[in-house]
């Protein structure tokens, strides 16, 4: 039965443990049956004791809450927190946003871990998350208090409640909260979004001041325009650097040069940011494709499929099956972003991938680095590539020596493109 009007769902939880297995519990509504109390497997027995924080996106978009979560998390990882874990922390529920946060498990119940935690809160600019404790009764059953802190000190309890093992929901809680957040899904969001950043990242100005001055609805030319995708190392910079000299065609690659020089400022903020950034330059890249385009082909190394591929394996934690299911509107390609006419996605094995990625001894970005350390993140990139439509991406074997694997490419566009 739903809720009465005007009150909501006690919230629901995921909670990530290592190895990407997603434990779910919620808190128990008021006067529900004891029967159904049953903690998770996520919540060790005293002495150990567990905290969470969960950070509502404030009004007017995420990116406080995202920078808010970020130096949370960085302070969580400076040490002095011996022995605790920090496990991601999704709170979910019919009527609610997703919320991230996080759950602090410190197995020692040490008193000062709750203590620091309030400081480290307190020390925040408001409004401030709450902060949930969570513990066992007399009687064993689990309590989450949950705690408003005031900056001078005092404490108020929000609510009291029996926390609840909870059965997984159908579709990944994150995955309702993509299109509109993680991804944004149309340019005046990436605007709106750059401006919100405007005030802390000098930088998004200037991204922002490049996109307003591109046409809002860029037309393709005549010439076919054909992106090359797939994860790092597949070999999209040697394919498409030989495509555009066997076509005479433009090359022309996502993030554009026009922005690139602040590339790694937006790498280094969290991931919702870093997504408007990838999204603007997508925008930008469209007017730049459609002026070439009317003079020759275009060829062009990523583009919207690498922002959504990214995207959606950062922001739906767990396995490939914890993915949007195909069909999902977030494998849609956004109705206000210059299409091109073909996408093709290099693949590789993920040992020939290492292979070639040792070869090239680049640094690495952060990303890159967990693509090699993650293989589940890499599974859910290129299944996510594989999952988008209109248009899907042509796979193409690239483990075969570069003159194959450009005959091929060559041929596959024959095949799709008037030339
Ligand atoms: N078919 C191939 N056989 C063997 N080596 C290859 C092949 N294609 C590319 N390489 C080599 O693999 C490495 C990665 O290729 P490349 O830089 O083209 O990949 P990429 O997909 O553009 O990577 P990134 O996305 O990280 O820029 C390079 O050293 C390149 O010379
Ligand atoms: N259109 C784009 C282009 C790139 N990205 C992100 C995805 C990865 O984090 C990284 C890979 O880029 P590369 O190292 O191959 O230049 O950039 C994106 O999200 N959208």
């Amino acid at each position: 039965m739903p809720p009465p009007r005007g009150r909501r769902e006690p919230p629901r939880y995921a909670v990530e443990l290592p190895g990407a297995q997603l434990l779910h519990f919620a808190l128990a509504p008021p006067g529900a049956a004891a029967a159904a109390a049953a903690a998770p497997g996520c919540f060790p027995p005293p002495p150990a004791r567990c905290y969470s924080l969960c950070v509502p996106p404030a009004r007017g978009g995420g990116v406080r809450a995202a920078r808010l979560l970020r130096r949370l998390q960085q302070r969580l990882g400076e040490g002095g927190w011996a022995g605790c874990r920090v496990l991601p922390l999704l709170c979910y529920g019919p009527r609610r946003r997703p919320r991230r946060g996080f759950l602090l498990q410190d197995p020692r119940g040490a008193p000062g871990t709750g203590r620091r935690l309030a400081e480290l809160l307190r020390a925040q600019a408001a409004p401030r998350p709450p902060l949930a404790v969570y513990e066992a009764d007399a009687r064993g059953a689990l309590r989450q208090r949950l705690w408003a802190l005031a900056a001078g000190g005092g404490r108020r309890l929000l609510r009291r409640a029996r926390v609840v093992a909870a059965a997984a929901p159908p579709l990944h809680p994150a995955a309702a909260a993509l299109r509109g957040g993680a991804l944004p899904p149309s340019a005046p969001a990436a605007r709106a979004r750059l401006r919100q950043c405007a005030s802390v990242i000098p930088e998004a100005s200037a991204v922002l001041e490049i996109l307003e001055k591109c046409p809002r609805h860029p037309e393709k030319g005549e010439f076919p325009v054909i992106v090359v995708e797939g994860l790092d190392a597949t070999g999209k910079t040697t394919v498409t650097e030989s495509v555009k000299d066997a076509l005479n065609a433009v090359l022309l690659r996502s993030p554009p040069a026009c922005i690139s020089q602040w590339r790694t400022t937006f790498d280094n903020e969290p991931t919702l940011i870093r997504r408007t950034f990838y999204a603007a330059g997508n925008y930008i890249l469209a007017s730049e494709i459609a002026k070439a385009s009317s003079q020759s082909p275009v060829i062009v190394d990523r583009y919207w499929h690498s922002t959504a591929a990214y995207a959606i394996a950062t922001e739906i934690n767990g396995k490939v099956e914890d993915l949007p299911p195909a069909h999902h509107e977030v494998y849609q390609w956004p109705k206000d972003l210059l299409k091109p006419d073909l996408v093709l996605l290099l693949t590789l094995s993920p040992e020939e991938r290492i292979r070639r990625l040792q070869g090239r001894g680049l640094e690495k970005t952060k990303e890159e680095a967990e693509l090699e350390a993650n293989s589940l993140f890499r599974q859910k990139v290129e299944e996510s590539y594989r999952r988008m439509v209109n248009p899907a991406c042509q796979e193409v074997d690239a483990s075969p020596s570069k003159e194959e694997v450009l005959k091929t490419v060559l041929k596959v566009i024959k095949k799709h493109c008037a030339l």
